[in-house]
């Protein structure tokens, strides 16, 4: 598990490394500038990096010749970042190539260390020029030093001319950028592109990933993204608060091993309770992917219709089937049957395609105020809650919640905008208010945990954007319940099963093509280690 920091918990670990414990602020730089150095010269010259000391010899002038050829331009904002960059120029001039640095104006409050990049660079004969003067034609790299951790509002005037020009060379000719620390212009808090941004192809950050380079757009932003030590020293732990995570290959270690002595009724039982007519793919999804991740007998509780057909797809499924118009007329005795498979179960999956007819109300009803062990509430279930409030007073703490934005704000009455500009908060509230955990799907899924905890999950792939991949992940999450993981780590962990899963079924059947199925083949390679 990682932590993923903010631009206030990363300025508490740069002042904190300078001013408690005396690393020269300059010592730091030039460290994050090597590191801008070494993917930079990867971007202009396969093979280079930035510590390559260019030693004399035969090949030394003709070499120079090829790079002095190479115009880089540094883009400086007035902070730290732009010092980080002028830093970057200095050393790719000293290894041969033509740099500019291109600063807002020749006026302007500058920090200390910049000052002293500044000073020199002149010093090497690097042009230092703004944008009212004659500019190179040639430009192979960019390197965007604007703004890091410290943009503070959104982009205006000179700084949005100069992120326009960096965009331009990036899209009309191709120049490939690296940014340093920050793409120009996205907060480091919430990954929104506060007026303008740069989408750079390379990304160096120094000594822990940012919140913003894992929520959408700024995961974008940054392209190939680069975490590199610096030297900073640990957070201080009696300040440190409870900082955003986000789920690693380690993690995977947590998932419950299984015992030589088992049996199936140790990895629990699950009970899906999903798919109107017409719909019984919900319910195979969900219930095929929590076989596949683990759980040990999968009931499927759905409309008589989808009977044969599940059947025929997943034997191994223990089914229980009603007669919907029954369910209609016989509320009373619908309940009874509702409360006898409930009973039966170590966790539940309430909602997959399970429609919103009356009757799907009954037994979302009954299901939320009769069942004490988990369930993951997804689809329909949501949908329900929403249409029907009230259904919201049964929320306790046994409750997973997964909805994908659109019934997320349906559930909250918040638009979509407002949920996607800072879902950290939103899905924060709503489990706050609740005591729930919740799981809001987007590209970046966002979960919330009733123990407090935030996680933003860094797994998946585009390939998984496609119907089914929900009832997949209820599964999934199901799954982990029922061997005996904690409901909190399900719900996290889940995710980032899922979308391992997501990844590996790219590899397999390509970005356009993965379907909800062969996504559930896949948790096999990602549970038992093989991802
Ligand atoms: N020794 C250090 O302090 C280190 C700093 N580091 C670099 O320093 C950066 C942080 O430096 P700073 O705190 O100086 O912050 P930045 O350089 O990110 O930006 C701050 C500057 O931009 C201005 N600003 C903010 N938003 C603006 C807007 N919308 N329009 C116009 N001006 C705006 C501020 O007034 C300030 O001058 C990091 O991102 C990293 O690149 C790294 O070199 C590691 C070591
Ligand atoms: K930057």
């Amino acid at each position: 598990m990682k932590d993923l920091l903010n631009a206030a918990e990363m300025k508490a670990v740069d002042k904190r490394s300078i001013e408690e414990y005396g690393i020269p602020s300059l010592v730091l730089m030039e460290r994050a500038a090597l590191e801008v150095v070494k993917r930079a010269g990867e971007l202009l010259e396969p093979g280079l990096s930035g510590n390559e000391a260019l030693e004399y010899g035969p090949g030394r002038e003709r070499l120079l010749k090829e790079r002095k050829r190479k115009t880089v331009w540094a883009v400086c904002g007035f902070g730290n970042n732009g010092a980080d960059g002028a830093a970057a120029a200095r050393m790719l001039t000293l290894q041969g190539f033509s740099s500019v640095i291109l600063l807002p104006s020749q006026e302007g409050k500058r920090s200390r260390e910049l000052e002293v990049q500044l000073s020199v660079a002149e010093k090497l004969g690097i042009p230092i020029l703004t944008l009212g003067d004659l500019l190179p034609e040639a430009c192979d790299l960019i390197i965007d030093a604007v703004f890091g951790i410290g943009l503070s509002r959104p982009v205006e005037g000179v700084y949005k001319e100069l992120i326009g020009l960096m965009e331009e060379k990036r899209q009309r000719e191709l120049v490939p950028v690296a940014a340093v620390d920050m793409p120009s212009g996205i907060s480091s808090d919430t990954g929104a592109v506060m007026g303008c941004a740069v989408k750079a192809d390379v990304t160096v950050t120094f000594g822990m990933r940012k919140v913003g380079q894992a929520l959408f757009p700024g995961r974008e932003y940054c392209g190939r993204l680069f975490v590199e030590d610096v030297g900073f020293v640990p957070e201080d732990p009696e300040q440190a608060g409870e900082h955003v995570h986000a789920h690693g290959p380690e993690d995977l270690m947590e998932i419950p091993r299984r015992r030589a002595d088992s049996h199936k009724g140790t990895y629990g039982k699950i009970l899906v309770i999903a798919g109107a007519k017409n719909m019984a793919g919900a319910a195979y999804f969900s219930a095929l992917a929590a076989y596949r991740t683990g759980a040990g007998l999968v009931k499927i509780m759905t409309v008589e219709e989808n009977r044969s057909v599940i059947q025929e797809r997943l034997p191994e499924a223990v089914l229980s089937s009603f007669d919907p118009q029954w369910a209609s007329e016989e509320p009373g005795e619908f309940k009874e049957y509702i409360r006898s498979q409930t009973g039966w179960a170590d966790a539940i999956v309430l909602g997959p395609g399970l429609g919103q007819e009356e009757y799907a109300r009954t037994l979302v009803e009954a299901v939320l105020s009769d069942a004490y062990v988990p369930i993951v509430m997804d689809a329909d279930a949501v949908n329900l809650a929403a249409r029907y409030p009230y259904l919201k007073g049964y929320f306790t703490e046994n409750i997973i919640l997964t909805p994908h934005v659109l019934e997320f704000s349906r559930l909250t009455e918040k638009p979509v905008e407002e949920i996607k500009e800072d879902p950290l908060a939103a899905a924060r509230e709503f489990s706050d208010q609740y005591g729930v955990t919740c799981v809001l799907k987007d590209a970046a899924t966002v979960t919330a945990r009733k123990d407090g905890k935030l996680f933003i999950n860094l797994s998946g792939s585009p390939a998984m954007a496609k119907g089914g991949s929900g009832d997949v992940l209820t599964g999934v999450i199901a799954g982990l319940l029922a061997m005996g993981m904690d409901d909190c780590e399900a719900a996290s962990l889940g995710v980032y099963v899922h979308g391992l899963a997501g990844e590996a079924a790219e590899k397999k059947y390509g970005v356009h093509s993965v379907l909800a199925g062969e996504l559930a083949g896949c948790i096999g390679e990602v549970v038992n280690g093989n991802v």
